[in-house]
């Protein structure tokens, strides 16, 4: 089997490129390329690890053909358009963690800066003037920092600014009175946190509800002379009346080390104003920060890429390298009996059961139900894999019930996948032998043996003699050779199941002639 190919496109720590080669994957690192270069290599990469500044747009997705995976060395992901990928079934990932400690410590460099006039005093130093009098700054010690987003990044932040000995008040819909309690903060809502910060920190993602969370009124509404720092996401505060705000003393100072559209124009608005100072997006950088996103990312992909294991990822389930192999099994066999299923029952098929019975009931649901669904959706979509199917089953408003059993049965491991049909339920039902290999084991009631793989033929006949050799007579007539024969029924003389595994497609014209056998009730010609 040929190396995954791996494309570093953006500036990384050289650790990256050497964990992908320890782990097995082939990697260029090509950075700085347009959009245009990126799109015509991409189509021979399986992992494609960036930063912020590639930018991974549908028409760079729909370009990579091959790719499975898209590892940002970092944590906001707003430069991937994440729900394109995963309706292209490609896996996103994020190091949520690695660059959090350093931009906390960015946030509270800027906060210091702010109070202390840090940045103007020095050029004015260095420029020959001793303007002592110039820089009256503030302590920080007693005063409230209001902190909007109080997640990774926002928890260490008040962490360094209680040990500043700041008060802090933090708003952040998510965050529970225990934790608050836990972090020494105060929970407040947004009014209540404009009126007491004398600082305001933001550590939020850009979404719909945070875009211009500082708006002109809510810094107007703001306490007087508050001082505010944004090292999280441009677009979180308004940047036009931020500089009328400064103008007009409302707003202290402000420092900024992320906008609305980077890089900004040279002609910025916000430049030059009065108490206005800001870095280049550099809140993650440190060599420290850097090392871990870096290796991490890598680690992850690769983990991906060559033993499927899932860590961090936005769109899909996360699986550990030590849980990977031992769902692999079911994982096929899930997938083949949602096939099997979507194959077999008839007609608009709305909703869909998949139960987890005996030792499948201790494993995680979510990447057996969207192995599952991956198996189901192909009767829509060649293109479906494990990351798309949940996305595509939802847009089809497929109902997809999850059901756990304590108890285990006749197999000591079982999956059980059921669709309503306008008939009524129809369930196929699978084991694991020795852990490993998937078996059927039930198809609609009747108990039958097989493995599910290739070209299949499916048969409900009346149990009666002389069935066998009439269809092994005809399959013979048609030069398809016949690889393993199961047979199932409910009782003596009653329905009977067989199914074939053949060595070639079966043609719909040997499919009618099957029909046509005295005693066959259905016929399906089947792939897996
Ligand atoms: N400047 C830089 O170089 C860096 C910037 N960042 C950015 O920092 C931001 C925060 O990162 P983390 O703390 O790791 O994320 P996180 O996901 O751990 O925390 C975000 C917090 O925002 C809260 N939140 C969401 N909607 C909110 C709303 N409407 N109002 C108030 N709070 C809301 C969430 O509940 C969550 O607790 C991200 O946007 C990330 O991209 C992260 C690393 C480096
Ligand atoms: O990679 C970078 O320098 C930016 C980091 C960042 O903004 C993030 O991790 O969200």
């Amino acid at each position: 089997m040929s190396k995954p190919k791996v494309l570093i496109s953006d500036k990384m720590d050289p650790n990256a490129a050497k964990i992908f080669e320890e782990r097995g994957c082939d990697v260029d690192v090509i950075t700085g390329e347009t959009p245009e270069e990126l799109k015509a290599r991409i189509a021979d990469y399986d992992g494609l690890a960036i930063r912020s500044s590639t930018k991974v747009t549908a028409e760079i997705i729909d370009a990579a053909t091959n790719l499975k995976v898209i590892g940002r060395a970092g944590i906001g992901v707003d430069n991937v358009d994440i729900p394109y990928a995963s309706s292209k079934g490609v896996v996103v990932m994020n190091t949520p963690f690695g660059n959090s400690i350093t931009t906390a410590e960015h946030a509270i460099a800027l906060m210091m800066a702010l109070a202390r006039q840090i940045p103007e005093a020095n050029d004015q130093t260095q420029a020959g003037k001793w303007p002592k009098s110039a820089f009256m700054g503030v302590e920080v010690t007693g005063k409230t920092l209001g902190l909007i987003g109080a997640g990774n990044i926002g928890s260490i932040v008040a962490s360094r600014a209680l040990g500043l000995r700041m008060k802090v008040v933090a708003y952040d819909p998510f965050l529970t009175e225990d934790r608050a309690i836990e972090l020494g903060v105060e929970k407040a809502d947004l009014d209540t946190l404009l009126s007491k910060a004398d600082f305001i920190s933001l550590h939020t993602p850009l979404t719909d509800q945070t875009r211009n969370i500082l708006s002109r009124e809510r810094m107007e509404a703001a306490k007087p002379g508050v001082r505010i720092v944004n090292c999280a996401r441009g677009g979180l505060v308004d940047e036009a009346a931020l500089k009328d705000l400064l103008e007009s003393g409302q707003v202290a100072g402000a420092a900024l080390d992320v906008f609305e559209t980077e890089p900004p124009a040279p002609d910025h608005p916000l430049f030059g104003t009065k108490n206005f100072i800001c870095t280049p997006h550099l809140g993650a950088s440190t060599t420290e920060a850097q090392v871990n996103v870096a290796l991490q990312v890598a680690e992850q992909m690769a983990d991906y890429l060559v033993n499927g294991g899932v860590t961090n990822a936005l769109n899909m389930p996360s699986l550990s390298a030590e849980e990977a192999p031992k769902l692999r099994p079911y994982m096929a066999l899930a997938e083949n009996l949602g096939s099997l299923v979507s194959q077999l029952a008839h007609g608009n098929l709305t909703q869909i059961s998949i139960e987890r019975e005996g030792a499948a009931a201790d494993l995680q649901g979510k990447p057996i139900t969207a192995a599952v669904l991956a198996g189901f959706m192909r009767r829509y979509s060649d293109s479906v894999n494990m990351v798309n199917a949940p996305y595509m089953a939802k847009d089809r408003g497929l109902d997809v019930r999850e059901v756990r059993h304590d108890r285990e049965g006749v197999y000591h491991t079982l999956l059980r996948v059921t669709v309503a049909t306008s008939q009524g339920d129809r369930s196929v039902a699978g084991t694991l032998f020795g852990n490993e290999a998937p078996r059927l084991v039930e198809i609609f009631g009747v108990g039958i043996e097989a493995e599910l793989a290739g070209h299949m033929l499916y048969i409900v006949n009346e149990d009666a003699p002389g069935f066998i050799g009439r269809i092994g007579t005809l399959l013979g007539e048609n030069g398809i050779n016949i690889g393993t024969f199961h047979l199932g029924r409910r009782e003596a003389g009653g329905e009977a199941v067989l199914l074939l595994s053949v060595d070639q497609p079966i043609p719909p014209e040997v499919e009618r002639k099957a029909c046509e056998l005295e005693g066959v009730k259905v016929v399906k010609a089947l792939s897996f």
